[in-house]
């Protein structure tokens, strides 16, 4: 595994020596997350309060505030360092034709990114993020699950503490992107194994497909979720998050998941991207509906599931552009309300200071 430096600045590329690499390891984690810093919050209330406006006016903003200071543990929220990190991945599945692009394009665009030429590279200039991009194995595919699991429990729990380096302190917010062509099939998977339902209400066309492609990718997660199906309820969904992330997730969706908790660990907020990151922390919410409260869906992906899964998951995405990317691109985006929130909630002036009349 390697890390891309972007942005100038190297990325870490060697697992710490006391990260997890057991599943066992990353499960007993779930029971030390850190709750949200309620004092924090209730501060960003208070304050909100005394703001020159009429209360609530500044809608889910207000929301927004308080959410960053639980999760920073800071009474006054601040988001002058965003990070958007962006997890690279090969799926064996992409060679049955699941996807409008050729597996090639992972590598490639993974090039671009180093060149800047990504959408991800502009907005991440537009939010003044540092990017980083973490690549895993991209010449070593995960297997093809409708074959074998995509991944034994070991490569899975590897990713997953590779993922973890992701968070660093210092950092305000964690934007989680990914790219690996073939993706939103292994999404879709995952998502019908956790939350049952039929293929059809998991699969999309992902970077395009139609016709006999779509229908090829329709038949793909029925087979790989059949295959698999020893893992599952005689109701038809998951026994052990973990294990079915093994059978039928990818790398970097493992690694996204490793993030997430690290973060977690590490009191860093979380935007979640579209389809694809959202099913990564699905895998977490099914395992302790709390282990993702640090996360905010950032934008509604036009893959038609993510709707669902949002709702399956209890979050409202932040926006809703009619954006299909991944790459952390809509995560980035949603920094943009998250500064106004900041802005407003930092620098507007209270009743008392601007000499202006409260509520009657
Ligand atoms: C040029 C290009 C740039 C991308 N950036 C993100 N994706 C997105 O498309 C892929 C998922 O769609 P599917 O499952 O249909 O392959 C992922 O790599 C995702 O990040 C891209 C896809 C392409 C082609
Ligand atoms: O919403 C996503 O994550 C997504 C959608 C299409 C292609 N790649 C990613």
């Amino acid at each position: 595994m390697s890390s891309t430096p972007s942005s100038g600045r190297p990325a870490n590329d060697t697992p710490a020596p006391d990260a997890p690499v057991t599943l066992d390891e990353l499960r007993a984690l779930f029971d030390k997350l850190p709750g949200p810093d309620l004092a924090a919050a209730s501060a960003v209330a208070t304050r909100e309060a005394q703001l020159t406006k009429p209360a609530g006016a500044l809608g889910r903003l207000e929301d927004f505030s308080q959410w960053l200071a639980a999760w920073q543990g800071r009474a006054t929220p601040k988001l002058t360092r965003p990070r958007v990190a962006v997890f690279v991945a090969n799926h064996g599945i992409a060679e049955r034709g699941v996807s409008a692009y050729p597996a090639s394009v992972t590598k490639q665009m993974v090039e671009n990114f180093v060149q800047g030429g990504a959408a991800i590279n502009q907005l991440c200039t537009l939010i003044d993020a540092d990017l980083r991009v973490y690549e895993l194995d991209l010449d070593a595919p995960t297997q093809d699950f409708v074959d074998a699991p995509a991944m034994n429990e070991q490569e899975c729990a590897r990713a997953m503490a590779y993922g973890m380096m992701a968070v660093e302190q210092g950092i305000d917010v964690l934007c989680l992107g990914e790219m690996g062509i073939g993706n939103t099939t292994v999404a879709a998977a995952l998502c019908h194994g956790l939350y049952g339902g039929s293929p059809a209400d998991w699969v999309g066309p992902g970077t395009g497909v139609t016709g006999t492609a779509f229908d090829t990718k329709l038949q793909v997660v029925t087979a790989g979720v059949a295959r698999h199906r020893d893992r599952l309820t005689a109701a038809g969904t998951v026994n052990d998050p973990m294990q079915w992330l093994a059978a039928v997730g990818g790398l970097e969706i493992a690694a996204l998941c490793g993030a997430i908790l690290a973060a977690r660990m590490g009191r860093t907020p979380v935007l979640l991207d579209g389809y694809v990151v959202t099913a990564a922390a699905a895998v977490l919410h099914k395992i302790d509906p709390r282990a993702i409260d640090h996360c905010l869906v950032a934008h509604l992906s036009a893959e038609p599931a993510h709707r669902l899964l949002c709702e399956k998951i209890g979050k409202r995405p932040v926006l809703d552009l009619g954006m299909r990317l991944g790459e952390g691109t809509g995560a980035a985006l949603a920094v943009t309300v998250l500064k106004a929130a900041v802005d407003c909630h930092t620098g507007m002036a209270t009743f008392e200071q601007a000499g202006v009349s409260g509520p009657v």
